[in-house]
């Protein structure tokens, strides 16, 4: 069966455009990064991933790309072991390991699709559902990227969101354009009071639609448990309020409100100390650091196991992560939330053919196609790429950005 050998893996980091969105470590800077696999079979079938960005997962995808070479797509154990293997004197942490791994998966899976005829979602067990629904993901923001160095200032048509009013305006916004039923807040950025009125004029503008709160760990324990008390009743789940497994774990036995985490629970070794101590009552999930889409599907098997609730993480992305995201959500039968997704603050930049993935009704309908069902775009690679060449970005740094403007900015967890 040499076609179903891999010929190369094409490796090629991104850059594309992202609004000024605040978060607990600063703001968005005018472009993401991010890094797009083709996975070549013998037969010139082409299997597509897409990874976080960043010069270290690049220099580990290159570094995989040289060890999957003349491997059987469907040996995908034997692949992500291989790759496991090449990197381990270089990067000891597996779960670091694991980022590498993961977006191979996904590609291998799309050119497994590819050659049977099959969408992802049925080789993860056949979908449950025919769309996935999303959440709105709500950012403070600022109404454009201020003018820097030359560069002029870089707005969008989102506009300014610093306020109560301000977010309930961008939670209107991303409904009509979009359909969703269900809210994120990104906290962690103003104190926690404004945090909660901001909150609480969302659930009087979207009555009985489900709503959360997430301040990437910017509060103490003794804040945490005071949030948590005032939104009893209006959040579905509070996300990641503090530090680490322990930290969770003191706020949870006060909190009324089930917390969730894509921080303090992120590699299978956190899973036994989360559950014992009870830390956390709902896991986002996310094929990009859990080893790929099947290793994904076990873990919502492990969550049913231990009556954890399922939700699902998101970060900057573009639509091959998009359609990943989809089909495995799709597959999980234990999927208690709507998913995170990034992508209306980034999609006018995609590097797939638009068409198949729509945000609509709040949902994305699951691919029917064979593989992840979505086709690049060449050109738009091209320009993406010559963008990351021509910016020099090659990490994000969300402070340093922040400083830029406000030079007594201070990077403090937990700040409240
Ligand atoms: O993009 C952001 O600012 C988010 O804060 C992101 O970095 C987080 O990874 C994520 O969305 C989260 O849910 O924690
Ligand atoms: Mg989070």
């Amino acid at each position: 069966m040499s076609h179903t050998r891999i010929r190369e893996l094409i490796v090629t980091p991104i850059a594309f455009g992202d609004p000024p969105l605040l978060n607990s470590n600063g703001v968005h800077e005018p472009l993401a990064l991010r890094i797009i696999l083709q996975l070549v079979l013998e037969d010139g079938t082409v299997g597509l991933g897409e990874s976080p960005g960043g010069t270290a997962r690049l220099e580990r995808l290159q570094a995989a790309a040289k060890v999957v070479a003349g491997m059987d797509v469907f040996d995908t154990t034997t692949v992500a072991a291989a790759i496991d293997a090449a990197l381990l004197q270089t990067v000891p942490s597996s779960h670091e390991r694991g980022w590498t791994t993961s977006a191979v998966e996904v590609a291998c899976l799309d050119a497994q699709g590819k050659l049977l005829g099959r969408p992802v979602s049925d080789l993860l067990g056949g979908r449950v559902r025919d769309a996935v629904p999303f959440a709105a993901y709500l950012f403070y923001k600022w109404a454009e990227h201020p003018a820097l160095d030359g560069r002029p200032a870089i707005g969008d048509d989102w506009g300014e969101a610093l306020d109560p009013a301000g977010i309930v305006e961008q939670a209107r916004l991303m409904q009509e354009r979009y359909g969703f039923r269900s809210f994120k807040l990104k906290g962690g950025v103003f104190p926690p009071d404004e945090e909660i009125a901001a909150i609480r004029a969302l659930a009087e503008a979207f009555p009985g639609q489900p709503l959360r709160l997430d301040p990437n760990v910017a509060w103490t324990v003794e804040t945490s448990t005071y949030v948590a008390r005032e939104l009893d009743g209006v959040l579905e789940y509070l996300e990641d309020p503090t530090k680490g497994i322990g930290g969770m774990a003191e706020v949870a036995k006060e909190s009324p409100l089930p917390l969730a985490t894509n921080m303090c629970v992120i590699a299978w070794d956190h899973l036994k100390p989360a559950i014992e101590q009870n830390a956390i009552q709902v896991l986002l999930t996310d094929h990009h650091y859990w080893g790929g889409l099947r290793r994904t599907r076990e873990l919502a098997a492990v969550c049913e196991a231990f009556g954890i609730a399922l939700s699902m993480h998101s970060n900057s992305h573009l639509g091959i992560s998009l359609a990943a995201m989809t089909h495995v959500a799709a597959a999980i039968p234990n999927l208690d939330h709507s998913c995170d997704t990034h992508y209306p603050w980034n999609s006018a930049d995609d590097v797939i053919v638009p068409g198949v993935l729509e945000l609509r009704d709040g949902e994305v309908r699951v691919p029917t196609g064979p593989g992840l069902g979505v086709e690049l775009d060449h050109d738009k690679l091209e320009q993406l790429h010559r963008r990351y060449v021509d910016s020099g970005m090659r990490s994000r740094d969300d402070t340093g950005y922040m400083r830029r403007f406000r030079p007594e900015y201070e990077l403090r967890l937990p700040r409240w």
